[in-house]
């Protein structure tokens, strides 16, 4: 079942997100730091008739990185071509896409991390020398060829800064880390979407659907799809604070955002491993989940809602944790 407050995106998310991406940095909410770097960065290299440097985009998923992207070409007034990491195959893939560049645009590659590593080294020259080594042919036949290429813009997007490997991540002039929204960027995301959607709302209401987002905009516009749906055929259609809170509770989506998953499994580390410490696999097996799934998935918000601390011997649940479900503090822990 998918979870209604995943940040992963979904096929039903797709069809609505391109109607919602912002196209301005303006119009791009939230984020503020990222955008007073980035308009400077794009101002001085506009003004200098330059391609704006190799950008990389890290952060969790859902925060608005490949929006971002596009965001950036829009400004640079430049085309944007996208790609992913495990859709570049063989050094050829790689130089289909760059070979169709004009002078400026930008290559976006999601999921950059994914890149095997013999696609890297042929990425390296392009970045740097804005050029592509190709081998051709096999065996003594092969011959290695030189195409130049038009100066272009890569933007990397990653959930995973981490498993870059450092002389990629070197090559990128630009890297910016886009943090968990704020309670008033993603109210104001809420209301920008219900306009979008022609649905009025009240600002108490998109406070209470911002509140339960993860500080992210997908789960934010996913969670004001299915508030609006329920206003439609519970109420005249309106999203008011009362008509949120009944979607919201019917979602099963609590007040911190987090649902019966996240209920699972901070209280399956409390009521079973004394709030811990405990290792990710044992926490894993006692909930019947992957712990690839946990650490990329579950843990991060509640890592940062201060809900859990990883520390050397394993996952601990916090103060917070224990008087958000209700349960009795130890001794210890405040
Ligand atoms: N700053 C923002 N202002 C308004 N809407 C935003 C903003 N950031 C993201 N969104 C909305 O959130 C949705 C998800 O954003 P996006 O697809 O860019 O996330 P992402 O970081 O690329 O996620 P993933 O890591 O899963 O690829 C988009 O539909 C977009 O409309
Ligand atoms: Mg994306």
């Amino acid at each position: 079942m998918d979870r209604v407050i995943s940040s992963e995106q979904t096929n039903y998310d797709d069809n609505f997100e391109q109607s919602l991406r912002p196209q301005t940095l303006q119009q791009y909410i939230g984020q503020e730091k990222v955008k007073d770097n980035l308009s400077i960065f794009i101002q001085a290299a506009k003004g200098r008739s330059e391609s704006l440097d190799h950008v990389l985009l890290y952060g969790p998923p859902g925060l608005g990185k490949t929006t971002l992207a596009s965001v950036i070409a829009n400004e640079m007034g430049v085309n944007v071509k996208m790609t992913s990491g495990p859709a570049i195959e063989r050094p050829g893939d790689l130089a289909a896409v760059v070979s169709s560049l004009e002078p400026g645009d930008v290559l976006f590659i999601d999921e950059i991390h994914r890149l095997n590593r013999s696609i890297e080294e042929v990425l390296y020259p392009a970045m740097e020398d804005f050029c592509l080594d190709i081998v051709v042919g096999k065996g003594p036949s092969a011959k290695s060829i030189r195409l130049d290429l038009p100066p272009f813009t890569l933007i990397g997007a990653t959930t995973r800064a981490g498993s870059l490997s450092a002389p990629l991540r070197d090559r990128f002039g630009v890297p910016l880390r886009l943090e968990y929204y704020e309670e008033g960027p993603l109210k104001e995301i809420v209301i920008r979407s219900a306009s979008l959607f022609d649905v009025a709302i009240d600002t108490s209401a998109a406070v209470e659907i911002a509140r339960r987002s993860r500080g992210t905009p997908r789960i934010a516009n996913r969670l004001l799809r299915r508030v609006r749906d329920y206003a439609q055929v519970r109420g005249d259609g309106n999203i008011t604070m009362a008509i949120a809170k009944e979607a919201l509770e019917m979602l099963q989506v609590d007040s911190h955002g987090l649902d019966h998953i996240d209920h699972k499994l901070v209280k399956s580390m409390i009521e079973r491993f004394r709030g811990g410490p405990v290792g990710i696999d044992t926490i894993a097996a006692s909930i019947g989940e992957e712990s690839i799934t946990i650490e990329d998935v579950y843990e991060p918000y509640l890592l940062q809602i201060g809900f859990i601390q990883r520390t050397p011997r394993g996952r601990v649940a916090t103060g917070l944790a224990y008087s958000h479900f209700g349960y009795a503090m130890p001794e210890g822990l405040e």
